[in-house]
């Protein structure tokens, strides 16, 4: 086969140094090495092929994942890796498994709601794999509401033991990944409950679920795999999976007792902290789906441009060559805000993690009074990047027209695998009711001088931003931080504004929220989407090294944020922040940004330095070798194994002799 690169071309035209913008979107010189590094090592590997996932059935499929995540362990070993490239060497083989739930989730919980007792004894066994945890809050009766789960721990004073039990079906433990079938510990969530019978509501344990000799469940627990999930391959690599209890003791010193203890007396001993710190594993992972969020989009993003600049349809003069799809403007209006969305989120990404490390900070230091915001920045983002995440890899999948329906086009199972994280760590519509109760309550408290800080220092300014009105006079006037800024503070400002008006109309709040949540959540969304425009201006405040890198990212900081503003015209205008004239001068604007991409949309999507491997489509190679891989791939199905399929004989010969039959008669 040639060895050619079909998009050379392209890649000449861009006006920015790609091997630095690689480093702006890795996070620093050092980050790029290690991702550089260990997507290398994974993609040539043959242990971490992928490319017959979609083929393989459930038990061959579960089975060879095991293989990869001990394969990848081994690796991990052998190489003394640092926990940061084991970590991207995980990310890498890109195949969701009971790892990420043991390093992401059980290992997380530990560290911070375990006493150092605890610490000293648990993680030691959980960092070298001794033993195998999962996350089980979830059941199957009872998900986004934590307070309402059922399973109990009541404590047993004479034996000083807690007894965990599931009274009910609906209290069975329904969903946690690596449960079903791996996992020999679990953090259970469970109602405490001790001897005056007292609940004192949900409190994490430690259970040890399977033996360590020969993996069967231990005594009292019933414990499988909840079953196939969409798609085909895709999250089925993952043994998300029921448990029930029955009477189960544990000692009761697995109860996680940093933030309340039980003594051998039976005494509940509440520390001097907010109980919400129970959710603080929930918070931390949120913070890390919004930096994964940003990987996500960006690969399908990187798919459908190589493919649109690869395509060609239409508009061949004199029997010259068709025109590349990329070069019309309906299929860049549709593509490039979401290369930009991209971008975008990958800063919001770096700031969160900013942000949950300083809580992290003050917390050890006793300060929790920036916990609620993190709480809603963490909750909001999460919410913001899956959804629009989710719903991009869908457009990228019909940007590639019929070819994107193919499984080697790497789209579906992409699909297939991200969807979830809209329900995971909180249904996306719940977690924005969390940043809206969070809203009202920083509205409600203005009237009494109380200045907002961090991201809702801008209501801190409500009356001037009830009132203004945008200066934009000319298209170029909206390539200004301070204009677009202004707009999209005084959109949410308006919105929560409004909203915390008509909740005063009801005697009772509570009644206010159930009615009037769906405006709540739009209100919660304006706020979201005002944090990750200001997260892209600032980054654009910092001294960004290379020829040309930092007028590309302000390029695609407009797109994003004018495209935003045209999606939500309504309450752009409808609140009065800015006339349908300005709205027009934005859609003007927008689509001369749009000419400005398009020469570097495929250095853009190059700079995010994902191996073929990791696309894992041929839509999206580097070379841009597309069709011919395509038929190379076809014939490698299945299918085609022989020339005339299984069942011929049985079916489709005695259905053609009938007809014939039926022809003659
Ligand atoms: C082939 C291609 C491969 C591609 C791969 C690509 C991507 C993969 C990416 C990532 C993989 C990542 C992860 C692995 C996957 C899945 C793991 C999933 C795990 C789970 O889902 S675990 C279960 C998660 N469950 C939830 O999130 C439940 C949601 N519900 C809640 O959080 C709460 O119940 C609630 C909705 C917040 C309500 O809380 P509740 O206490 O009942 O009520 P309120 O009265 O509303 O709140 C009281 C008070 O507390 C504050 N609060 C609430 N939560 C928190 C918190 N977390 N931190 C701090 N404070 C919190 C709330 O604001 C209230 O405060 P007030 O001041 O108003 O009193
Ligand atoms: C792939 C996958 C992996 C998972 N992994 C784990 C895991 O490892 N550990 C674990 O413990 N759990 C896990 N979960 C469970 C997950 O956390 C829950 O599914 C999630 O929290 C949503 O809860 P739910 O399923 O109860 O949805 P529900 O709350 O029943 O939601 C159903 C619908 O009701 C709406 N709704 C619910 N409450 C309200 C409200 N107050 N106001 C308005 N609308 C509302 C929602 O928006 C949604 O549309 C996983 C789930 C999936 C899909």
């Amino acid at each position: 086969m040639e060895d050619v690169d079909h998009l050379a071309h392209e890649r000449s035209k861009a006006q920015f140094d790609v091997e630095e913008m690689k480093i702006v979107w890795a996070g620093s010189r050092h980050a790029f090495e290690v991702t550089d590094r260990m997507s290398r090592l994974v993609a040539s590997d043959p242990i971490f092929r992928k490319d017959n996932r979609t083929l393989l059935p459930r038990k061959e499929l579960f089975k060879n994942t095991l293989r990869k995540a001990a394969h990848a362990w081994k690796r991990i070993i052998e190489l003394r890796l640092t926990e940061e490239e084991a970590s991207k060497l995980r990310f890498f083989a890109d195949e969701p498994n009971f790892t990420e739930l043991h390093w992401g989730m059980f290992v997380p919980f530990i560290k911070g709601q375990g006493t150092d007792e605890q610490q000293k004894k648990w993680l030691p066994l959980a960092y070298k794999m001794q033993i195998i945890g999962c996350y089980a809050q979830t059941e199957l009766g009872h998900g986004s509401n934590v307070q309402g789960l059922e399973t109990t721990a009541t404590f047993d004073p004479l034996t000083d033991e807690f007894v965990i039990h599931s009274p009910t079906l609906a209290s069975s433990k329904w969903w946690p990944g690596g449960l079903g079938k791996v996992s020999t510990h679990a953090v259970v969530f469970a109602r405490l409950i001790i001897t005056d019978d007292r609940d004192y509501g949900v409190h994490g344990f430690i259970v040890q679920l399977r033996s360590l000799d020969d993996h069967l469940p231990l005594p009292g627990i019933t414990v499988g795999d909840i079953g196939n999930k969409f798609g085909s391959g895709a999250y089925n690599t993952m043994d998300n999976g029921l448990l029930r209890f029955d009477n189960v003791r544990i000692p009761r010193d697995q109860m996680l007792m940093r933030i309340s203890q039980v003594t051998r007396e039976g005494k509940y001993v509440q520390s001097n902290v907010p109980r919400q710190l129970v959710y603080g594993t929930m918070v931390y992972v949120r913070q890390t789906i919004v930096a994964d969020a940003s990987c996500a989009l960006a690969r399908a993003v990187c798919i459908a441009t190589r493919y649109s600049a690869v395509r060609r349809q239409f508009g061949s003069q004199n029997g010259g060559v068709e025109t590349q799809v990329i070069d019309y403007k309906t299929q860049q209006n549709r593509l490039f805000p979401l290369l930009a969305s991209a971008y975008a989120f990958r800063f919001v990404g770096e700031w969160l993690k900013w942000l949950y490390t300083d809580v992290t900070q003050r917390l050890q230091a006793k300060d929790f009074s920036t916990l609620p915001e993190a709480h809603a920045c963490t909750a909001g983002l999460k919410s913001l990047t899956t959804t629009v995440t989710a719903d991009s890899i869908e457009e990228c999948r019909k940007l590639c027209g019929g070819h994107g329906y193919l499984s080697c086009s790497g789209l579906p199972e992409l699909f297939a695998v991200y969807i979830p994280a809209c329900t995971y760590e909180g249904d996306n519509v719940v977690l924005l009711l969390q940043v809206a109760r969070f809203l009202m309550k920083t509205v409600s408290q203005l009237p009494s001088g109380m200045k907002p800080v961090g991201t809702t220092a801008y209501l801190g300014r409500v009356e001037d931003l009830m009132q203004c009105h945008s200066t934009v006079k000319k298209a170029e006037d909206w390539l200004n931080p301070s204009v677009v800024l202004e707009v999209f503070e005084a959109r949410a400002t308006r919105l929560s504004v409004a909203c915390a008006q008509n909740l005063s109309k009801f005697a009772k709040q509570e009644e206010g929220f159930l009615e009037l949540a769906a405006d709540l959540v739009e209100a919660a969304v304006a706020h979201c989407q005002l944090i990750v425009v200001s997260k892209f201006i600032e980054k654009l405040q910092e001294d960004i090294p290379g020829k040309g890198v930092k007028e590309q990212l302000q390029t695609l900081c407009y797109v994003y944020a004018l495209n935003l503003l045209h999606k939500h015209l309504g309450d752009f205008v409808a609140t009065g922040c800015i006339t349908p004239k300005q709205a027009s001068l934005a859609n003007d604007q927008l689509r001369s940004l749009y000419s400005q991409v398009r020469p570097n949309a495929v250095a853009l999507v190059d700079s995010f330095n994902y191996t073929d491997h990791y696309l894992s489509s041929i839509l999206g190679r580097y070379d841009g070798n597309v069709y011919p891989k395509l038929y190379e791939e076809a014939w490698k199905d299945p299918l085609n194994e022989s020339v005339v399929p299984d069942g011929y004989h049985e079916y489709i010969r005695p259905l053609l002799k009938q007809q014939l039959r039926n022809a003659r008669l």
